[in-house]
């Protein structure tokens, strides 16, 4: 991942608790995405895992086509506050990633955005009824973290206007997982987030689902 003129020099800004280079990918991955436009103005977030008891993740509220690693925050992985005053307003939507961390131990990265075809076919599955968007027989599916190619369920949440509601309702989802559950869910009306080990990973299976709800945009039904 390349670095961005303005991370050399906001890097050094952060202590031992949080990596700088998870910060300068934070900010290089928000950028990525902003270009395709998957996070147009300050839409979107990004996270990483820090160590056992803490997330760095994008500031809120921050054209993501400009973000550099100061526009970063690292906060308490129970709680969601800042570690540091002073620090940014953590990303709205940090309670989303965290329960995401909560529920799947393993996982490295979260990465929220809005795609527009994602955004679409979520909406319009709510706005048929609700339920979990499925995917059936496409290749693409292997690209969820699936090493067979069958099904793939992705959870549909309602879009509140409380974050946490949204949070809660991940949670409560995740609690009691499918049996290799996808590593993604929808947001209707809003956007899509997904995880994986690393921020790499996180950011392919985003690009798998939204290619995944291209495609069955394109099928219809
Ligand atoms: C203009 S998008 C509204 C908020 C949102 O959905 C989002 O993804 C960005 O929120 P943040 O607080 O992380 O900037
Ligand atoms: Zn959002």
């Amino acid at each position: 991942m390349t670095a961005h003129p303005a991370d050399v020099v906001s890097t050094a800004s952060y202590g031992a608790a949080a990596d700088p280079y998870d910060a300068a990918g934070l900010s290089a991955t928000a950028r990525a995405l902003y270009e395709r436009g998957w996070m147009p103005g300050t839409s979107g977030n990004v996270s990483v895992r820090s160590g056992v008891d803490a997330v760095l993740i994008t500031a809120s509220g921050l054209g993501k086509g400009r973000l550099t690693s100061a526009d970063t925050v690292l906060v308490r992985a129970d709680t969601g506050a800042p570690v540091r005053p002073g620090s940014p307003r953590p990303s709205a939507e940090t309670c989303i990633h965290l329960a995401v961390y909560r529920a799947f131990p393993t996982v490295g990265a979260v990465v929220h955005a809005h795609p527009p075809y994602a955004t679409a076919l979520a909406s319009r599955r709510s706005r048929a009824g609700g339920g979990p968007v499925r995917f059936t027989d496409l290749e693409l599916i292997k690209g969820m973290g699936r090493s067979y190619l069958d099904s793939i369920e992705i959870p549909l949440f309602a879009n509140w206007r409380e974050v946490p509601r949204i949070a809660a309702e991940v949670g409560e989802h995740f609690a009691h997982p499918a049996t290799d559950p996808a590593p993604a869910l929808l947001i209707t009306h809003h956007g899509a987030t997904t995880w994986g080990a690393d921020l790499a990973e996180a950011s392919d299976r985003l690009e798998c689902l939204e290619a995944l709800c291209q495609l069955a945009l394109l099928i219809g039904d």
